[in-house]
């Protein structure tokens, strides 16, 4: 593929991302998009846990392997190295499109708050998740993140540069900000049904099992100083004091 056609690529697969981006949230939110997560049943509560959970396992599958360095290591001999990472976040976006029109909402209201500060203050807390996903992903890299660094350097003639570590901003208070994102986008939920509830189960136990390999493959990247980060920040739940937040210096990544 030429440059000129790795870089169209790219923006393609940034492009498709941000719509599926967009669509998540009325999808998730329950507003303005022609599927939604909650619900009434269209099948037999079976049928529909089963299509649930497969959408969700098709997701989980796609974006664990293909994030392995291993993986990435044999794809590249297929897809060119600079597309790597926007197919990526292509293949990601076709496993959320699936789930966007084949997931199949279940009935059944565990909870439901009623109209008032109550439910005004959970769709906030949903709003504010979305805004943290989106702040945090500024704060490592949004670009190399979503693949267009590595088309953008690749169309120039530079070779890419992975990002480094560091530990900018909320990355002082909690290791996996981005993640908090996704556990308040998930669990912010004014009224709370059993498919809803199945989404918030299944992808909070993803989150917890994705940060182990995770970690791991951050410690193999940035060594010790990866570790000593481990050792000084806590995972998701930010320490109510101050004093001992964190020791790790924001600077370039040491092996
Ligand atoms: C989807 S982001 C999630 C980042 C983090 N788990 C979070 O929840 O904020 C995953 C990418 O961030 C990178 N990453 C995570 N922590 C990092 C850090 N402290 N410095 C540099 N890159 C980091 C990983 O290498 C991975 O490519």
């Amino acid at each position: 593929m030429s440059r000129i056609g790795i870089f169209l690529y790219g923006v393609l697969c940034y492009a498709v991302f941000l719509g599926v981006f967009v669509y998540a949230i009325g999808f998730i939110g329950g507003f303005a998009t022609p599927t939604l997560l909650d619900g009434a049943p269209t099948r037999p509560l079976g049928q529909a846990l089963a299509i649930n959970l497969g959408l969700l396992a098709a997701f989980a599958l796609q974006h664990s392997i293909m994030a392995r360095p291993a993986f990435k290591h044999w794809w590249t001999r297929i897809v060119p190295e600079a597309a790597e990472r926007s197919t990526y976040v292509l293949a990601s976006s076709l496993a959320l499109i699936a789930l966007f029109i084949f997931w199949e909402p279940i009935g059944g209201v565990l909870w439901s708050v009623p109209e008032g500060s109550g439910r005004t203050a959970i769709i906030g807390l949903y709003a504010f998740g979305w805004l943290l996903l989106l702040y945090t992903t500024f704060l490592i890299d949004h670009f190399d993140l979503f693949g267009l660094a590595q088309v953008w350097r690749h169309f120039t003639g530079r070779s890419y540069r992975p990002p480094q570590f560091r530990t900018p901003s909320l990355y002082r208070v909690v290791r996996h900000p981005l993640y908090i994102g996704w556990l308040i986008i998930f669990w912010a939920a004014p009224t709370m049904t059993v498919a809803h509830l199945v989404f918030a189960v299944m992808t909070t136990a993803y989150i917890l099992i994705a940060i182990r390999f995770e970690e791991r493959d951050l410690v193999d990247a940035f060594g010790n100083d990866y570790v000593a980060y481990r050792r000084s920040t806590p995972m998701l739940m930010p320490r109510l004091w101050s004093a001992r937040r964190t020791t790790t210096p924001s600077r370039g990544a040491q092996r």
